[in-house]
């Protein structure tokens, strides 16, 4: 996926602030009480009976990014997401799509908001066992109301764009379980919603199935740029799919950047400690890890565009045994090395990504 080569529009999607949601008696009084805002979690347990799941967190997804909330078990992502269409009624906070107060919408809105606008596709697939493959992705378009023809028609493209074709007449229990993805992707890709919601969708499938769906998100991702909210736990997951990426620790995002602003600048210890074992060199881009080129330098050499990996100018460096020029639109930003290149891969020497910074 190409990453930090597109320029935002600058409308969110989904615009969230001060957002907490608080599990137990009397929840309301911790979002407002700041005594309670700086009790660790075990200590506003014990002293409220509360859990804070999501704790005054907040931040704007973008239009046609992918956007991935990830955290260990139990850091508050699935409420998180949950929250976004009232799934779970959020305890404090203001979250708004396409600029409409969600916290305001009634009944028939939410409906219509999660039906139309923001679907979500489940871990555990949610298929209804007794309908066919077919019939499963036109439920979404039957509850909307499109008539039998058009909706047999529209999920039937579904089905051959998640790669399911010849498989339109079986039943879920005929599949396996990357094949039954497939099913719960195609169903909330035909009701053409502005963002897809992910819950944790590939935690149960194999790694080799996984990566098989992770592949399959991209490549739609690319395909029809539909912005994407990403749950998961797996840091390698959240790099490979995220254009930004929340890091969440006990309900707060202690970090929201790039993947290469989270891997090349951690926010604190935390982080740091979270990320010690990506491979830095497929994450970091040359633009990080670029100089000022000589005069020599600008004109010949290998040429890389600014958002290739440190990986691939590795490649090109070894190949070549020159310094690769970093070119955009004909123009020569800079150069890497062989020193700045091993200065990535040891850890040592990136700059700060502007804009980066801890939520
Ligand atoms: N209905 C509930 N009642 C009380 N506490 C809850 C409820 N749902 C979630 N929690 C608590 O809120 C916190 C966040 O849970 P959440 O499921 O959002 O985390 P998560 O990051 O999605 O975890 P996982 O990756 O394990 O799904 C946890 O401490 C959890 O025990």
């Amino acid at each position: 996926m190409s990453k930090d080569t597109r320029t935002p529009a600058d409308a969110p999607v989904f615009s969230v602030e001060g957002l907490w949601k608080v599990f137990g008696p009397k929840a309301e009084r911790v979002p407002t009480d700041p005594e309670f805002a700086s009790l660790s979690p075990a200590e506003l347990r014990e002293r409220t009976g509360c859990t804070a799941a999501v704790r005054d967190v907040g931040f704007d997804v973008r239009k046609g990014e992918v956007f991935v909330v990830m955290g260990l078990s139990g850091s508050g992502k699935s409420t998180l997401v949950r929250c976004l269409t009232r799934l779970i009624e959020p305890t404090a906070g203001t979250i708004a799509i396409d600029g409409e107060d969600v916290r305001a919408m009634d009944k028939a809105r939410l409906r219509e908001l999660r039906r139309h606008r923001a679907a979500m596709v489940f871990q555990h697939f949610g298929l209804l066992p007794h309908r066919t493959v077919l019939d499963n992705v036109a439920y979404g378009l039957e509850i909307q109301g499109v008539g039998r023809a058009e909706r047999r028609e529209r999920a039937a493209a579904f089905v051959a764009k998640v790669g399911l074709e010849g498989m339109e007449q079986r039943r879920p229990a005929q599949l396996s379980g990357g094949q039954r993805q497939r099913v719960g992707l195609a169903r909330a890709l035909a009701v053409d919603p502005e963002v897809l919601l992910f819950d944790e969708p590939f935690s149960a499938l194999d790694p080799l199935i996984r990566r098989d769906m992770q592949e399959e998100v991209v490549r739609l991702h690319r395909e029809e740029g539909r912005t994407m909210v990403f749950v998961t736990h797996d840091l390698s997951e959240a790099l490979k799919l995220g254009d930004r990426i929340a890091l969440m620790r006990d309900g707060r995002v202690v970090q929201l950047g790039t993947p290469e602003g989270i891997v090349g600048s951690p926010a604190d210890d935390y982080v740091r400690e979270f990320v010690r074992d990506v491979p830095r060199e497929q994450v970091m881009t040359v633009r990080t890890a670029m100089r000022a080129a000589t005069a020599e330098e600008a004109a010949d050499g290998p040429a890389l565009p600014p958002d290739a990996t440190v990986s691939e100018a590795i490649e090109a460096v070894a190949r070549t045994g020159s310094p690769a020029r970093v070119m955009d639109g004909g123009r020569c930003l800079g150069v890497v090395d062989h020193d700045r290149l091993l200065r990535v891969v040891a850890g040592t020497g990136h700059r700060p990504e502007p804009g980066e910074k801890a939520a």
